[in-house]
C-alpha cells in the first residue's frame, strides 16, 4: 500500500538536481558571513547587511525585481576569490544535507577586473572549490563521493555574441577532469537570465560551436509571455536543447514538439509560484501539464538561496498539490536521474539507490 508522502520521505529520496544557478542558491546566512568578514577588512562598505538588502522569497513584486538582485547585490559582494570559494561549498554542503546524490550546477562566467578574474579564471574558482570541498567529503566518508557535483556554464541573454563565445570556449576547456582523481566537469551550455531582454538569436553560432565539441546543450524556454514567441521558441529549439527550463508559456503546437523530441523539462514549482512567473498558487503550476503530456520531468530549485525551498521539499509540493503517492514520486526522482548528463553507467549507478 503507498504511504502518504511526507517530508522525510521526500529527504531520504536519492535526488539529482539539474537546475540551480549557483549565485542564487547561496544562502542568506553563508552571504551574511561573507558580508561580516569584508566589513571588517574595510571593504564593500556600501553594500547594506544581506538580511536587509535581500527580500524575503514571495516579496519581490516583479521578476525583474528579482533579477536585479544579482547585479545590484550578489555579484558586488561576491567579487573575489575568497568569496567565490567560501560562497560554493556552502552550496555544495546544502545539496548534500538535503539529500542530493548529483548535481549539475549552473554558473555564467563572470570576468571581475579588480582582481584581474576572466571568465577562465571564475571558472577554474568555482572548481578549484568543488573540488576542494569534493576532497574533504571523501575523505570524512570512508573515500566514497556522497554528491557528484558537475557543472553547467550559463550563456546570459544580454551577452555579445563575442562573450557567448568566450563562456563556450572556457566550456570547452573545461570539458576534461581537472587532474587526475578530480571528480567534476563542465557537461554543458545554458542560456539564462531576464527574459525581457531579447532577441536571443544572435547567440545561435556560441551554441552551435557548444554542439559541435559535444556539450549538452539546456536553455531557459518560455519563461515569460515576451519570450515566448514563436520566433524565440523555434530558434532555441534550433540549437537543439535536450533539456527545457521552466517552459512555462509554451503554445500548444510546440508542446507536440517537446513530446516528440523527447526532450526533459526542468521544472522549478517554488521559483514560478513566488517569483510570480506563472499564474495561480502550485496546484495550478504546469507541471501537472508535463507531467499529464508523459514528458520527462525533472524538479529543480532554481534559485535556492532566493526562494528557501530545498530540492527534498519541491518533491514535497509536487506530491501534495498534485496528488502523488509513495511510488509517483520515486518515479519523479528517477525521471529527473534519467535527464541528466553524466553518462549512462553513472546514471545506472544512481538509479540503482532506488532498489
Ligand atoms: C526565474 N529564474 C531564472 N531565470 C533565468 N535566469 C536565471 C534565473 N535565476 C537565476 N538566473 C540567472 O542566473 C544568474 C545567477 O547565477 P550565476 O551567477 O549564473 O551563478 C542570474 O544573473 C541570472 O542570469
Amino acid at each position: 500500500m503507498d504511504l502518504p508522502v511526507d517530508q522525510a520521505f521526500c529527504h531520504r529520496l536519492p535526488k539529482a538536481e539539474l537546475h540551480a544557478h549557483l549565485s542564487g542558491s547561496v544562502r542568506r546566512e553563508t552571504l551574511h558571513s561573507i558580508w561580516q568578514r569584508k566589513q571588517a577588512k574595510q571593504q564593500c562598505l556600501d553594500l547594506e547587511d544581506p538580511s536587509l538588502a535581500l527580500k524575503p522569497a514571495g516579496d519581490y513584486p516583479t521578476v525583474v525585481s528579482f533579477f536585479q538582485i544579482f547585479n545590484k547585490y550578489i555579484y558586488r559582494l561576491l567579487d573575489d576569490a575568497e568569496s567565490i570559494a567560501d560562497a560554493t561549498m556552502p552550496v555544495l554542503e546544502d545539496f548534500r544535507i538535503d539529500g542530493v546524490k548529483y548535481l549539475e550546477l549552473r554558473t555564467t562566467p563572470r570576468a571581475i577586473p579588480g582582481p584581474g578574474i576572466d571568465y577562465a579564471e571564475y571558472v577554474h574558482l568555482v572548481r578549484q572549490a568543488i573540488e576542494g570541498w569534493n576532497l574533504a567529503r571523501y575523505f570524512h566518508n570512508a573515500h566514497n563521493y556522497e554528491l557528484e557535483a558537475h557543472l553547467i556554464l550559463s550563456v546570459d541573454r544580454s551577452m555579445t555574441l563575442a562573450q557567448g563565445m568566450e563562456v563556450v570556449d572556457v566550456a570547452i576547456a573545461n570539458q576534461a577532469l581537472l587532474e587526475p582523481g578530480c571528480a567534476s566537469r563542465v557537461l554543458g551550455v545554458d542560456l539564462c537570465g531576464n527574459p525581457s531582454v531579447t532577441p536571443i538569436s544572435h547567440l545561435a553560432p556560441a551554441f552551435r560551436r557548444a554542439k559541435d565539441a559535444g556539450l549538452n546543450i539546456t536553455v531557459h524556454f518560455a519563461e515569460t509571455p515576451t519570450s515566448s514567441t514563436d520566433t524565440e521558441l523555434e530558434e532555441l529549439f534550433a540549437w537543439s536543447p535536450s533539456r527545457l527550463g521552466h517552459a512555462i508559456h509554451v503554445p500548444p503546437h510546440l508542446i507536440e514538439v517537446v513530446q516528440s523530441k523527447d526532450i526533459a523539462l526542468e521544472l522549478c514549482l517554488s521559483c514560478n509560484v513566488l517569483s510570480k512567473l506563472t499564474e495561480g498558487g502550485f496546484a495550478d503550476h504546469h507541471f501537472g501539464m508535463w507531467r499529464n503530456n508523459g514528458c520527462k520531468v525533472a524538479l529543480g530549485t532554481d534559485d535556492v538561496g532566493v526562494f528557501e525551498s530545498a530540492l527534498s521539499n519541491e518533491y514535497l509540493l509536487a506530491a501534495k498539490h498534485f496528488g502523488l503517492s509513495e511510488g509517483e514520486v520515486v518515479g519523479l526522482a528517477r525521471s529527473a536521474i534519467s535527464a541528466a548528463w553524466a553518462g549512462k553507467e553513472r546514471m545506472m549507478k544512481l538509479l540503482d539507490e532506488f532498489s
